[in-house]
């Protein structure tokens, strides 16, 4: 098993009578940008929960960077937590505090708690998260509180928290859903040159096709908890877009539906 990046094992999980998850395997390697596509209910956020041991799935195995997270004890979890990066909707940030004190909440466990108490973070961790910053195009705005900066910008910093994080793992649960579309074209051009430069598997979900075409090395594309598309961005035509999103809508079951997996 990879000791980069993660993969699914014929993953199931259900809640009672609904079945999120019906046998998902994939894998997705070190330095890969990989879209995730479908409709709602097709079992994405599910599947960001057991890829963050949030949830367990009923049967099959979960690794992340060469250990089963669906095995995982308490300990082991806080542990393999630290490398997987985590990038919402919503970035989370602490509206009052600066950019820059933002991104140095990735070094809080790695500092003791007199020094995160008196605010005075590590020469070497500020120079760090100031680079990270810079990786993302905003020094410039390291001393600026957060919510004074543009959702897209806010959204970077988020980005550049993780790379202070030493993320070898970058999940980004529809980081652009309201964003413009400049500042999604910016935000997802950060999250793919990051795969690239800093070798990180990153799964990132979509609602837009039109962007995951543009930026994805691959795109995985599910339906009812089922995977339906797993390739290129070039191969990813309409037709499969019409049975990814349109007959999930007519009221067809999914097993009735053509696959191209
Ligand atoms: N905690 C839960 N309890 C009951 N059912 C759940 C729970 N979580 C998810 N489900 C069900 O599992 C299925 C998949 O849900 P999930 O949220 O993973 O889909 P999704 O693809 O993320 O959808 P969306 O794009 O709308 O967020 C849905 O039928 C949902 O109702």
């Amino acid at each position: 098993m990879s000791k980069n990046g993660f993969q699914l094992i014929d993953v199931r999980k259900s809640f009672g009578a609904a079945q999120a998850l019906k046998g998902v395997s994939f894998e997705v390697k070190a330095g890969e940008f990989v879209t995730l596509l479908g409709p709602s209910g097709a079992g994405k956020t599910t599947l960001f929960r057991c890829l963050t041991g949030l949830e367990r799935a009923d049967h099959g195995e979960t690794w992340v960077l060469g250990e089963r997270i669906d095995l995982a004890s308490r300990k082991q979890l806080r542990a393999l937590r630290q490398s997987i990066g985590l990038i919402f909707q919503q970035h989370n940030l602490i509206g009052r505090l600066s950019a820059l004190d933002n991104v140095l909440m990735a070094r809080l466990s790695h500092t003791p708690w007199w020094r995160v108490a008196l605010n005075r973070f590590s020469h070497r961790d500020k120079q760090l998260a100031l680079s990270s910053l810079d990786q993302v195009g905003l020094l410039d705005k390291a001393y600026i509180r957060s919510d004074a900066l543009s959702g897209g910008q806010q959204q970077r910093v988020a980005i550049a928290r993780v790379l202070t994080q030493h993320s070898k793992v970058l999940l980004a649960d529809e980081p652009v859903a309201s964003l413009d579309p400049e500042s999604a074209r910016l935000v997802l051009e950060d999250l793919k040159r990051i795969a690239k430069e800093h070798n990180i598997a990153v799964l990132c979900s979509l609602h837009q096709v039109n962007l995951a075409k543009k930026y994805a090395d691959r795109i995985i594309g599910m339906r009812a908890g089922e995977l339906v598309f797993d390739g290129s961005s070039k191969d990813f035509c309409a037709q499969t877009e019409q049975c990814l999103y349109a007959k999930a809508h007519s009221g067809i079951p999914a097993d009735e539906n053509h696959s191209t997996v």
